[in-house]
């Protein structure tokens, strides 16, 4: 809580007789919820069963989202309005989900409803009829313990919403990540409330609150649309299970619990059991692989040699091969492929029927479906448009280097075919193992074959820079009538697959009416540590600029240089010192060298714990060792990070990898190394 004036005790005791009386009426609507009956309809068949569940979940959903959560306080803000501003009521408190006094009066108003946005919008200059903005103060179990008031009649005053929003970010952490309800900021309200179309695109520097933008926008819009994105839903996309089992909290604590949080191969759920070396994975993830695949498959489809003899009693009709020739170049510009072979079978029987019918017969429908299915044009079109796997033409494309290159083109380089083709291919495509990025190829073809149905209602793609074109792709099929919050910083993209520029990333995404809008604000980290990180950025991302930061801290940023055997216990003494202060605090190195370093801190009676192992390391333990490559969109109050060099050597876009690690810290960063620092770094340090 911010040091203000003091609070009258009074003022004070009644706020918090309002806080218990508002729990006592979530309770009371929890039970009236919890105790309706579900109504079932009767009857068994599908449709029935469908409606019943629906309701069942429907009412399972409600009842949870009215559950007090004992920590997570359940409003945080007041807004005094000028008289006869809102019907009846000069005073709202907001807070995550409305509470109601069981007779229709509000007695908490939802963040996310109209008449609460002039607490993230009023200002002194434009107050938007608003008196007084108070905030609230919660202990770490919401009990209510003080709160500031901002009166916009008065022409100046301290900016208190800056004090506020400073002890909000440097609230110890203790678990996982919270939500900035109380706190969010206008520009981030800006692309928190933009309309469910079209597609936005943020990027923003470390720490500029896009996760947190990306979870509040989904609850604000499951707020403003939820009929319709109930229809297809709403799922959240993150890089791996530490990252989502991170954020999983913040949507349950604003009464969404609807929402799947996911990773991108639990959406594609193709499972992967192969590696790549980087240039194929790379190669693979390219956008010119759509074209080859089209071609890939496209070329299973010959020119038909012969023509067809149909025969029905003595009546013999002959289909010319040229016929067929013309009949099948036509489809293929116009179907996708399985359809293809479908109607291919109903166009000679067409013609079958305009000869039948040139000899005077009148056959109708069911003669031409006959025909259709008929041994010689089954077998005509088994030749022609044979059925495919998107496994067997993907299976030929990486064992054949013949079929490679003319399905290449001139759109791979030799070396780029070379990096495709297995060096020993198994022997069936029954049997390949394939890797994640062929999952996004068979994909790709899968839909090339059939056209994907059905489409999310909203898609959010945290850490959106690190997606390939084709994992763009498959991801835009998942939701063609949808729209996507897409967020990201390209800084921080250390894939070798990435997709690049964000208007690119929108037009693998097919959402080229997207916005991109930039958040460079950055909240998490202190301006010395944001200074020296973004040195590296002239050479990591040319393009963009250097983030704001909005706070600096005392003694935030220090670089111990010691010895090789003096590292264990340089590295022991900085966890401890760090452990000494508040909140959470990690270790990240190089992946090679995590696992031996968590040994030492534990040798030396540290009890650290080694994230993803368990998957709750940052419900349950203060000291956490991370694997580089698991430290994006984490963050911690302290952080002490080893040997920068080996996190550079580790990886191709090992800088990129280094400036995500040195911006996870929201109060202290400590650098040891015994090798010498990165150059760009070295000159400053
Ligand atoms: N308006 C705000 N009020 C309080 N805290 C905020 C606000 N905006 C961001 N933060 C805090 O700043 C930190 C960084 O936010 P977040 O993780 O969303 O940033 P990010 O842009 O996704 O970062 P990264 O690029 O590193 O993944 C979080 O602790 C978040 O709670």
């Amino acid at each position: 809580m911010v040091e203000s004036v003091p609070i009258p005790p009074d003022e004070l005791s009644a706020e918090r007789d309002f806080l218990t009386a508002a729990r006592s009426a979530l309770a009371r609507m929890h039970r009236d919820v919890e105790g309706r009956e579900v109504p079932m309809i009767g009857g068994e068949d599908n449709d029935e069963r469908f409606t019943n569940e629906a309701n069942q979940r429907a009412h399972e959903q409600r009842t949870l989202a009215l559950v007090d959560m004992p920590d997570v306080p359940l409003f945080f803000g007041r807004l005094d309005y000028e008289a006869g501003t809102i019907e009846e009521l000069d005073r709202i408190y907001i807070g995550r989900r409305h509470v109601h006094d069981g007779n229709g009066a509000p007695l908490v108003i939802d963040w996310r409803a109209p008449v609460s946005v002039p607490f993230y919008r009023a200002t002194r200059s434009d107050r938007q009829r608003v008196l007084m903005r108070r905030r609230y103060g919660f202990s770490d179990v919401a009990e209510l313990t003080g709160y500031e008031d901002e009166p916009l009649t008065e022409a100046d005053g301290a900016d208190q919403a800056d004090a506020f929003l400073r002890a909000e970010i440097e609230r110890p952490r203790t678990g996982p990540m919270r939500d900035i309800v109380a706190t969010i900021q206008p520009e981030q309200d800006d692309l928190v409330r933009a309309p469910l179309h079209p597609t936005v695109c943020v990027q923003g520097a470390p720490g500029t609150g896009k996760t947190a933008v990306g979870l509040h926008r989904v609850a604000y819009l499951l707020y403003t649309e939820r009929e319709r994105l109930s229809r297809g839903g709403v799922v959240i996309v993150g890089p791996n299970h530490s990252f989502l089992s991170y954020i999983r909290k913040v949507l349950p604590a604003l009464g969404e619990v609807d929402v799947r949080q996911i990773t991108i191969d639990e959406l594609i759920t193709l499972p992967a059991a192969a590696t790549d070396e980087p240039e194929s994975a790379r190669v693979k993830g390219d956008a010119r692989m759509a074209g080859v695949l089209h071609r890939a498959l496209w070329s299973y489809v010959g020119k038909p040699a012969n023509g067809i003899l149909y025969s029905k009693g003595s009546q013999r009709y002959r289909v010319h091969d040229y016929e067929v020739v013309d009949i099948v170049a036509a489809l293929r510009e116009s179907t996708r492929y399985a359809p293809g072979r479908n109607a291919l079978a109903q166009r000679i029987a067409h013609a079958v029927l305009v000869l039948m019918e040139r000899r005077g017969e009148s056959p109708d429908d069911r003669v031409q479906n006959a025909v259709a299915r008929s041994k010689p044009v089954k077998e005509l079109v088994d030749a022609a448009w044979p059925r495919v796997a998107p496994e067997q033409v993907l299976h030929r494309l990486f064992s054949d280097a013949g079929f490679l290159a003319e399905a290449a083109g001139d759109e791979l380089t030799v070396d780029e075919r070379a990096a495709l083709l297995w060096n020993k291919p198994p022997r069936s495509w029954k049997s390949a193992k394939w890797s994640e990025a062929d999952t996004m190829l068979l994909d790709e073809l899968e839909d090339l074959i059939e056209r994907r149905t059905g489409s999310l209602g909203h898609l959010v793609l945290d850490e959106a820079q690190d997606l390939s074109a084709m994992q763009l792709r498959a991801l835009g099929r998942r939701c063609r009538t949808g729209s996507v919050t897409v967020l990201g910083d390209l800084a921080q993209a250390t894939t070798p697959w990435a997709a690049g520029p964000w208007e690119r990333v929108l037009g693998h995404l097919e959402k080229t009416d997207g916005i991109v809008a930039e958040l460079d604000r950055g909240f998490r980290v202190p301006d010395q540590i944001i200074d020296f990180a973004a040195k590296l950025l002239p050479q990591i991302a040319p393009t963009l600029g250097v983030p704001r930061g909005v706070r600096s801290v005392e003694e935030a940023l220090s670089v111990v240089r010691t010895d090789h055997d003096a590292l264990a216990d340089t590295l022991v003494a900085s966890c401890r010192a760090a452990l000494a202060g508040e909140g959470s605090v990690a270790l990240i190195a190089a992946d090679e060298q995590i696992a031996q370093l968590r040994d030492a801190l534990a040798d030396a009676g540290l009890e650290p714990a080694l994230l993803g192992e368990t998957g709750d390391e940052m419900d349950t333990t203060r000291l956490v060792c991370v694997p580089a490559t698991l430290a994006k969109g984490l963050e911690f109050d302290a952080v002490v990070v080893v040997e920068p060099a080996r996190i550079v050597a580790a990886e191709p876009r090992g800088l990129h990898r280094l400036y995500v690690v040195l911006t996870r810290a929201v109060s202290r960063l400590r650098i040891v190394h015994a090798e010498p620092l990165p150059t760009a770094l070295s000159r400053l340090a």
